[in-house]
């Protein structure tokens, strides 16, 4: 994933085809000019090309700009400008006419793409950058930021925390650098509110702070928890049975952006202008209880072993450890980081109280079930592995475990757990 050096224009395609289904009830409410342009960063991805694709229903002109071509095709009314972030000239370019920007371009959420730390910041944070600048030079009034919670959450229990009550993580505490960097980038955004805009006009920015998304045709998240449970992977559950966190269908979060966009209006008085909100489905759940309908599509029981949190904690230590220092030779695949521990671990919920109150956001009732249901019916079924295969992974995964955290415990000269102890 690297800039355009070269500034040549990028690629750029229209619509000709349909929506694709997770897109056909989704209704932006969008109350303004039908002549209205956005432009979408990241609108390639799951969030992105979902947001596009509905305010595009509703009569708007939307831009998707994204390194990544979209996996669906395009609705009419889109189109798709394949640039990256980081390239001045082409968001300048892309910006012409443009009304709204929200940005949800992001790098290093989960998997490998975490420890990328050099692409992390670029992307994150001086694509922010790179983006705010744009938006004042092209004179875009609008900028709506997707943000995360991991902005507050940095392994320290919040329960129903609130956008006044919870400040920012100390961004030198941050475990990984995607929460760090997001953080950043929240508060650049925030920062650019009011930033006049030449000519006259001002730029007004607002943030919106999601949990994990899911929906159907998610990516990021479902693939790779069914592909773990399949490999026999999930044997064991950790982290305290009352540990909570939100999630938020795609819907809601798309409904959230759009009327975060017109909470940035004259018409709504600028209610949103420079704002920060947390957008989730109104919901605290456990994750293995959450995760139950994927277990059982999957024909595979819910593990049943419960180990320290300690224990799984050094384990992603040292395979982010191992994954850095074997980099050059091979690939270790990373299957749980430290941050993602603690985000199953440890209670971190939000209210929502001032995204009803200021954005009218109204989240619809999903069930994760039926996201599952989407997922399970486009891969083919796997059979479940037979019993007789099964022990000997288990006790497999057992050795490997202990063998890791004997290893932490070697590497780490017995003082594990500092930062995050607290929690475990
Ligand atoms: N998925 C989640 O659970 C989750 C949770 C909280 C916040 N978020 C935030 O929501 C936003 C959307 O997430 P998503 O789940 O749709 O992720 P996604 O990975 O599907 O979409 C992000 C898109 O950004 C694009 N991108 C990355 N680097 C780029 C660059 N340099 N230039 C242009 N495009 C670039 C990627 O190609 C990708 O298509 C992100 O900002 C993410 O940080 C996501």
């Amino acid at each position: 994933m690297k800039p355009n050096p070269t500034g040549s224009s990028p690629e750029i395609c229209k619509a000709a085809g349909q929506a694709p289904a997770l897109q056909q009830k989704t209704q932006a409410r969008s109350t303004q000019a039908p002549r209205q342009k956005v432009l979408v960063t990241g609108g390639g991805g799951y969030l992105g090309f979902s947001l596009g694709s509905s305010l595009a229903k509703s009569g708007t002109a939307v831009i998707l700009l994204d390194l990544r071509r979209p996996r669906w095709e395009l609705s009419p009314g889109t189109e798709f400008i394949q640039a990256d972030v980081r390239d001045e000239d082409a968001l300048y370019r892309a910006l012409e006419g443009v009304d709204c920007v929200f940005h949800a371009a992001s790098y290093g959420m989960s998997g490998a793409e975490k420890l990328q730390k050099e692409q992390i910041e670029s992307i994150n944070v001086g694509g922010t950058k790179l983006v705010i600048d744009a938006c004042v030079r092209r004179r875009v009034p609008r900028l709506v930021y997707t943000s995360t919670v991991n902005v507050a959450f940095g392994g320290k229990p919040i329960e129903q925390g609130d956008e006044d009550s919870v400040p920012y993580f100390p961004l030198d505490e941050h475990m990984d650098h995607y929460s760090r960097t997001k953080a950043i980038a929240d508060q650049l955004t925030l920062m650019a509110n009011g930033t006049p805009l030449p000519g006259g006009g001002t730029l007004r920015t607002c943030v919106l702070r999601p949990p994990g998304i899911y929906g159907p045709e998610e990516q990021k998240h479902l693939p790779r928890v069914a592909s773990h449970i399949k490999k026999r992977m999930f044997l064991f559950r950790f982290g305290d049975r009352r540990a909570r966190m939100n999630w938020v269908h795609v819907r809601n979060l798309v409904q959230a952006h759009v009327l975060a966009a017109e909470a940035l209006t004259a018409a709504r008085g600028y209610a949103a202008s420079g704002q920060a909100y947390y957008i989730n489905d109104g919901e605290s759940v456990n994750l293995f209880e959450w995760m139950a309908p994927l277990f059982e599509k999957l024909g595979h029981r819910q593990p049943w072993v419960q180990v320290p949190t300690s224990w799984v904690y050094l384990t992603a230590a040292v395979i982010e450890y191992l994954h850095l220092a074997l980099r050059p030779v091979g690939s270790v695949p990373l299957l749980l980081t430290r941050s993602e521990v603690l985000s199953v671990a440890v209670t971190h919920t939000f209210q929502i109280a001032k995204a009803r109150a200021q954005l009218g956001y109204t989240p619809d009732k999903f069930s994760f079930a039926d996201s599952v249901e989407r997922y399970i019916q486009s891969t083919s079924r796997q059979p479940p592995a037979s019993a007789a295969r099964t022990l000997p992974r288990m006790l497999l995964g057992l050795l490997l475990l202990l063998g890791l955290l004997g290893l932490a415990l070697h590497l780490l000269g017995l003082q594990p757990l500092q930062a995050a102890g607290q929690s475990l």
